[in-house]
């Protein structure tokens, strides 16, 4: 099947299946990639209360763990949620968000990513590398380096975890072990509009619900967000209509091709 074939499917399947997504986000972001999500064909639900997370996530076709505005008792939240999915065989998808921006970023994502092992960790390249512990240049959420100097950290990582790494910036990689390939479709205003990273990773998640190739699904995912972005940014006047274009961008790529 070709790359574009490939892509068409996914979005059939999104369409078709329109598969609950749990998501356990930033209170930044929630609306942003629940928009998407329905965008795009799926079905988000956001929940983080430890009474409810297990039972949600049992129902749900994948878990999106985001630790963008982390908390103990999120965590809490988080780590059950990701226990019933792994013991269900849910994909998971985790987005270690600001992870090397303090030491709790930091103790709490290395915890997660080498307790539960996700199918998918996506995180601009200074949040990859901070997962390796090589490097704390992560400046808050955004990225201070390019996505080629993490690209040894996310292969390393991607082999001891046997997960899928996916690095995003002006150039995205997916790496699953010796596997590398690459998405060249976005545009800079994108890194100036806050939820772009995280709706990267809930679109992820969407697509490892329909699409058991795992970086398949995660490279269809970032030439989606490559595509939206790019469709946007040819008709907004700045970062506000950008926003919405790109949602509206999403919603006709999704429904047209
Ligand atoms: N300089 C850039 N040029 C083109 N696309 C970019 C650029 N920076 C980010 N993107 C795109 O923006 C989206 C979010 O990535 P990124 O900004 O790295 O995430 P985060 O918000 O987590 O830092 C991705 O789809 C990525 O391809
Ligand atoms: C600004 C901010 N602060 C905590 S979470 C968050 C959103 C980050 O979203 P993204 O990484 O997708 O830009
Ligand atoms: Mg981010």
């Amino acid at each position: 099947m070709s790359k574009k074939q490939q892509f068409n499917k996914i979005l059939n399947e999104l369409k078709v299946q329109a598969p609950l997504v749990h998501n356990i986000t930033n209170y930044v972001v929630m609306n942003t990639t629940a928009n998407a999500l329905l965008a795009i064909g799926a079905s988000p639900v956001m929940a983080h209360a430890i009474e409810e997370v297990e039972e949600i996530t049992s129902i749900a076709s994948a878990l999106v763990i985001n630790m963008g505005t982390l908390s103990p008792k999120w965590v809490e939240a988080m780590e059950l949620a990701i226990k019933k999915a792994n013991q269900l065989n849910i994909p998971v998808v985790f987005d270690p968000v600001g992870v090397g921006a303090s030491s709790y970023r930091t103790k709490t994502a290395l915890s997660i990513i080498e307790k539960y092992k996700p199918s998918v960790i996506r995180g601009n390249a200074s949040e990859i590398l901070a997962l390796t512990q090589l490097s704390n240049k992560t400046k808050g959420v955004d990225s201070t380096i390019s996505s080629e100097n993490a690209l040894n950290a996310a292969q390393e990582l991607s082999k001891k975890l046997n997960s899928t790494i996916v690095i995003s910036g002006a150039v995205d990689y997916i790496i699953t072990g010796n596997l590398i390939d690459k998405v060249t479709k976005g545009k800079p205003i994108m890194a100036k509009v806050t939820g772009m990273g995280c709706t990267a990773t809930s679109i992820i998640g969407s697509c490892i619900a329909v699409n058991q190739n795992y970086h398949v699904a995660s490279y269809m995912a970032m030439e989606l967000m490559g595509k939206a972005g790019n469709k946007a940014e040819k008709i907004s006047k700045g970062t506000g209509s950008f926003q919405i274009n790109f949602l509206d961008a999403l919603y006709q790529i999704s429904n047209k091709e």
